[in-house]
């Protein structure tokens, strides 16, 4: 992280993402001083002055978190971004942007920035906080390879990082990844109860059905061979696998999956209209 030393990192919103983010820095040996966060929120600010971060109220001081910062991530709703920017964009000095926004467009940010163009779009997601996040970043032609590298840095610390070259590509990476904890979360739930139903009791059936996710995903990114044959080797001809998979496949659980992941898609395309109005 080299190129993160003495970089001032400025978050515009301390929620959930953010604060995500701020632990994967954190625990990546960036000091918590020269983070700073700006929030309304009084509890919040407590919290994360507790963690030794600086905190700004950006109600009463909107633009003391964007001077002398190297590096701004904005981690506000994509509904409040044009009010919460419009308090500082003048005084934005060659900072480096990074929004962390669903479906706002780095064009849509830009006007929203009276025309500042250093401009990062990154779509990360929750699993940042315990640094096994996922980021797809997309840059305009504006940004230098520095502030390539300084991006990708910022999200590294958090975990995967990857770059894509067409930004109408970050809907897909919001379907595959931003948003998709929220699948898998729903799939343990779903694991939890089923096994519950079968006479488990919840904590048995929570630690089984987790280890089961992780166990299964380390091996899909270790392993040569592909998800489905990893699959074919759990599943004995005419085995209890086989009897799952196929009343799976009856109730087509993969084409639900790919409906789920076309409405977030969609909806993230949706937001950026909705904003750009
Ligand atoms: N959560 C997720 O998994 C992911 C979220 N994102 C994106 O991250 C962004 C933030 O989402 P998330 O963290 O979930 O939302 P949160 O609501 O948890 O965080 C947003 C924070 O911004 C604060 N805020 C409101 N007004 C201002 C202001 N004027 N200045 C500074 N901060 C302000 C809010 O305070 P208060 O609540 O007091 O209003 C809140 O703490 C969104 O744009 C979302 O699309 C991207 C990827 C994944
Ligand atoms: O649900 C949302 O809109 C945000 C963006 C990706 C994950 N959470």
């Amino acid at each position: 992280m080299a190129v993160l030393d003495n970089k001032k990192i400025s978050f515009i919103g301390g929620g959930n993402m953010a604060q995500a983010l701020i632990s994967g820095l954190v625990g990546c040996g960036i000091k918590p001083n020269l983070i700073t966060v700006a929030d309304p929120s009084s509890d919040a600010r407590e919290q994360l002055a507790a963690k030794g971060l600086s905190t700004v109220d950006p109600m009463a001081d909107p633009k003391s978190a964007v001077i002398g910062a190297d590096i701004v991530v904005l981690a506000v709703k994509p509904q409040m971004m044009k009010v919460v920017v419009g308090a500082f964009a003048d005084v934005l000095d060659n900072q480096l942007v990074i929004s962390v926004a669903a479906g706002l467009s780095t064009d849509l940010l830009s006007n929203m920035l009276g025309g500042y163009s250093n401009i990062v779009r990154a779509m990360p997601n929750t699993p940042s906080m315990i640094q096994m996040g996922a980021t797809g970043l997309y840059g305009t032609d504006n940004i230098s390879a520095e502030q390539k590298e300084l991006a990708t840095a910022v999200m590294e610390a958090s975990g995967l990082v990857m770059w894509v070259d067409d930004e109408e590509h970050m809907h897909a990476v919001t379907a595959v990844s931003g948003s998709a904890p929220a699948y898998m979360f729903y799939f343990i739930e779903s694991m939890v109860d089923g096994a519950v139903a079968l006479g488990l009791d919840k904590e048995q059936a929570s630690a089984l059905a987790m280890q089961t996710m992780l166990g299964a995903a380390k091996m899909a990114m270790n392993s040569d061979d592909a998800p489905a044959e990893l699959r074919r080797k759990v599943t004995s001809p005419n085995g209890t696998t086989q009897a799952a998979v196929e009343s799976m496949q009856a109730n087509e659980i993969g084409r639900q999956i790919s409906e789920a992941m076309q409405a977030c898609y969609d909806r993230s395309q949706a937001l950026s209209e909705e904003m750009s109005k």
